[in-house]
């Protein structure tokens, strides 16, 4: 089935161009090591930092191995957050914008951004001082958690992906890994979101069109900001693709719901299965969340995400036909 996967990839460079759910079917459950190793190869990351392919091979399939069977955050919800990113890097407005080591790092802090998550939010991590709460001080709790993993996983000799780095590219990769990383956290959202706004009222482009970032704290705006559009970007792909997404995180939150129901602690916003209507949850997550979101970044590339803002338009019309 190595050509049936290869079929599967072939229009990874278009916004819902791949079906996720295929590609984890038919490489036996490894959809982020595929869609991962292919973005890097597609790119040549493996020539232009030395990286042993199957060291490289190895660290991914231990990454993958540590995401967990829940129904949504698993790894085909991390290989499409990298493949999102993939096509939002490829954008024209911020072309050659971004150094290979830049693109490096967004597509490793998309693969590693959600590991081991435990199928519970954050709200219930600190309302129940779990373990995971305890460590890290009920700040960004799960986010610090998938930092910690991921690069746990490097450690080990066999998954020794960066050793061919210098000190410096080491330490600067790590940092916009872990910038890019505890930015999907959406208690950051807003101030996210509202630099995102300052940026583009603010925007410099060069006679070519593209982008002009001169220092770190633009360029991670911009990369923390990809990433967390790709991490919210279900309502903006396909509608069959959007319904198989909608579906697995209900399925989550409700499994949450059930466990916050049985312990008789206060049940957490849209994790009740006996009371969540799933359209207007969807309705108000697009209008409230990822439609202003979206919508500041396509403001960013203009005109280059247009198709992306049809599709949630289209997505949400969809939803609000159904409440
Ligand atoms: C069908 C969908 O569109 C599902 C996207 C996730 O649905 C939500 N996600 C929300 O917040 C997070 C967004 C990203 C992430 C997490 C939580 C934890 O890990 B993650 O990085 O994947 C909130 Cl507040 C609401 C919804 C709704 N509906
Ligand atoms: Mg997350
Ligand atoms: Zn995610």
């Amino acid at each position: 089935n190595e050509d049936a996967l290869a079929r599967e990839l072939a229009n990874i460079d278009e916004w819902g161009g791949i079906d996720l759910f295929k590609i984890a079917e038919i490489s036996n459950n490894r959809p982020l090591t595929c869609v991962v190793y292919h973005l890097c190869q597609k790119r040549d990351m493996f020539n232009k930092f030395k990286i042993a392919q199957d060291k490289f091979l190895a660290y991914l399939m231990t990454l993958e191995d540590h995401y967990r069977n829940v129904p949504y955050h698993n790894s085909v919800h991390a290989s499409d957050v990298a493949q999102s990113v993939h096509v939002l890097l490829s954008s024209a407005a911020l072309d050659s914008v971004f150094t290979d080591l830049e693109v490096l790092a967004a597509l490793l802090a998309s693969a590693m951004h959600d590991v081991d998550h435990p199928g519970l939010n954050n709200q219930y991590h600190c309302n129940n001082s779990t373990e995971l709460a305890l460590m890290y001080n009920d700040e960004s709790v799960l986010e610090n958690h998938h930092l910690a993993v991921g690069f746990k996983l490097m450690q080990q000799d066999y998954c020794g992906v960066f050793d061919n780095f210098t000190q410096k590219q080491w330490q600067s990769l790590r940092k916009m890994v872990i910038d890019m990383v505890l930015a999907t956290d959406m208690s950051k959202h807003m101030q996210l979101l509202s630099n995102l706004k300052t940026m583009v009222e603010t925007k410099k482009v060069a006679r070519s069109g593209v982008l002009m970032l001169d220092n770190y704290t633009d360029r991670i705006q911009v990369l923390q900001n990809m990433v967390h559009c790709a991490d919210l970007s279900n309502p903006a792909k396909p509608i069959e693709m959007y319904k198989q997404w909608n579906e697995r995180v209900m399925a989550e939150y409700w499994m949450q719901g059930d466990v916050e129901r049985e312990a008789g602690i206060e049940i957490s916003p849209m994790c009740d299965r006996h009371n969540t209507s799933v359209e207007k949850s969807q309705v108000m997550f697009i209008d409230f969340v990822v439609h202003p979101l979206l919508e500041t970044w396509a403001d960013l590339v203009n005109p280059y995400a247009q198709e992306i803002m049809e599709s949630l338009a289209n997505n949400r019309e969809y939803y609000a036909n159904l409440m």
